[in-house]
């Protein structure tokens, strides 16, 4: 273990010697944690990353000058849209996307290392329930679609087919993620096949650029955003695991969807059949306003620039057709090759810009007591996931449906949009309308027929409570078998043990 003289000198050379002002007072566990945190940061990175996040937030009001003008949408050659293709050619990428996952080439990676703060939780997202009929957290409904997938790809190709599910965690989630696995005994897909890595953490900062200590013998750190995957990747050998497997294609993906179609065989086929590098889904924005990232290009390079970036006049854009100009939401469905994810890790990553979010950050003042701020008083410094768009040498994106694909749970109950309700109901609505489409119709308790709504308002309750497990269906496939011409009473749960029941009716 280093001494405290080796310490105090790294500290020293990285000008934040005021970690370690409480030392004298600290008795020896503490003073033992504080050394084996402090210990592995280098202190030129030290050094630099707190003048950069000083630096960056004096220069950080408001979206770089100009950019209006910098800006455009994709070019239409780059958008995928697969509400508006054929039904020959979605059916051509389906195909592709499950033969390269039946040759074992896809692997799904999860990017898990948030802290759920809007959330409000102090566990993992991707444990929360969100109150389905089933109780199956994000985590369940994700294991359940990589099990599904696997098998249709399977049927198809008769093989027997893996997508390893490459987990990445923080310092936050690891722990909790980890024994929720080992708890649910993997959600019965091999633990082989899920790998759980951790991304880097950072020192929050302070405006003059000194490190946060949130208590005498503890530094405050956060994970260094969903872009540290570039880092993780390389620091624990992830690409060299994939390359052992034979991945060629990764699917990367946020906790927080509940709708989320993992190794999306359509969304692969295209990016593959195009020899796309590097995709993302996008989905049409909702309200100028929404908080997600707009899929566009700046310069002429395509990239996203994040909601927290854009500024309001730019947001409101509209065409003469009344639509928004920068209209594709990003959704955090990212496509990439090894290949490119090789080229990032070794050559691009000290390339990418972190950006600065001012967080309220509790830390101890110089008498030793804990402040809980009421102001924005530290800086985190993040790297996004989607910066190295601009690196790819083929980028295409990939339009959906917003009421198939992309419900985020990112915010508590209290909130009006993106919150447990609404993924619970964007969940059940999906499958009340994939059972109506397969033939079934629905009874309330009293066996009184409930109206068939094949088209419901964005926010509104559908008429019956139907969930569908992924085991059955990943995307709406093969229900016909189980519910053409029955009638069902609300609330129903298809789950593999009800679809065995109505196959042997069928019989
Ligand atoms: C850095 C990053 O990946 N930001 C993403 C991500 O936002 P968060 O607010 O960080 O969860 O998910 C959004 C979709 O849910 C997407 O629109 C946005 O661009």
């Amino acid at each position: 273990m280093a001494s405290e003289s080796d310490v105090r000198a790294q500290l020293q050379r990285a000008g934040q010697e005021h970690l370690l002002r409480f030392w004298a007072e600290l008795a020896p566990g503490p003073r033992a944690a504080l050394l084996a945190e402090l210990a592995p940061l280098e202190p030129d990175a030290l050094r630099e990353h707190c003048r950069r996040a000083a630096a960056a937030w004096a220069r950080a009001s408001g979206p770089p000058p100009g950019l209006a003008a910098r800006l455009q949408p994709l070019p239409p050659e780059r958008v995928g849209r697969a509400r508006l293709c054929d039904p020959e050619t979605r059916r051509r990428w389906e195909e592709e996307g499950f033969r390269q996952i039946a040759l074992n080439k896809v692997a799904v990676l999860l990017l898990a290392g948030g802290q759920g703060t809007r959330l409000g939780v102090t566990y993992p997202k991707g444990m929360y329930d969100v109150g389905l009929p089933s109780q199956k957290t994000l985590y369940q409904l994700q294991a359940e679609r990589i099990r599904r997938v696997e098998q249709l790809a399977g049927e198809r190709h008769g093989t027997h087919c893996t997508v390893p599910w490459y987990i990445m965690t923080s310092e936050f989630t690891l722990g909790p993620t980890a024994k929720f696995f080992k708890e649910h005994d993997f959600f019965h897909l091999d633990p082989a096949n899920v790998v759980l890595f951790e991304q880097r953490m950072l020192p929050a900062v302070t405006f003059e650029g000194r490190a946060i200590l949130e208590r005498k013998d503890k530094v405050a750190m956060a994970p260094d955003g969903n872009g540290g995957l570039y880092c993780a990747l390389e620091d624990h050998r992830i690409l060299q695991d994939m390359e052992l497997r034979g991945v060629e294609f990764v699917h990367v993906y946020c906790v927080d969807n509940i709708l989320v179609r993992l190794a999306d065989p359509v969304f692969i086929g295209f990016c593959v059949l195009q020899g796309a590098d590097c995709g993302a889904k996008v989905v049409e924005k909702a309200y100028p306003e929404e908080p997600v990232g707009v899929v566009c290009q700046l310069d002429g390079v395509p990239q996203v620039v994040e909601y927290s970036e854009i500024n309001s006049e730019v947001a409101h854009l509209r065409g003469t057709d009344g639509s928004l100009i920068y209209n594709a939401g990003n959704i955090c469905n990212h496509f990439f090759t090894r290949d490119f994810l090789q080229t990032i890790t070794r050559d691009c990553e000290p390339l990418l810009q972190p950006h600065v979010a001012v967080k309220k950050v509790p830390y101890v003042d110089e008498g030793g007591n804990l402040v809980m701020p009421l102001k924005p008083n530290g800086i985190k410094m993040e790297k996004f996931v989607f910066d190295v768009f601009p690196f790819a040498r083929n980028f295409v994106a990939f339009e959906v449906l917003r009421e198939e694909e992309f419900s985020p749970l990112k915010n508590a109950e209290a909130a009006s949009r993106d919150n447990p309700s609404s993924a619970r109901r964007a969940l059940l609505a999906q499958h009340y309308r994939w059972a109506l489409q397969a033939g079934a119709r629905f009874l309330d308790a009293h066996g009184a027929q409930l109206p068939a709504l094949s088209c419901l308002p964005p926010d509104g309750d559908p008429p019956a409570i139907c969930e569908i497990s992924p085991l059955v269906s990943y995307s709406g496939e093969g229900l016909e078998m189980y519910l053409q011409g029955r009638e069902l009473q609300s609330p129903f749960i298809l789950d593999e043990e009800q679809a065995r029941v109505l196959r042997l009716l069928e019989m």
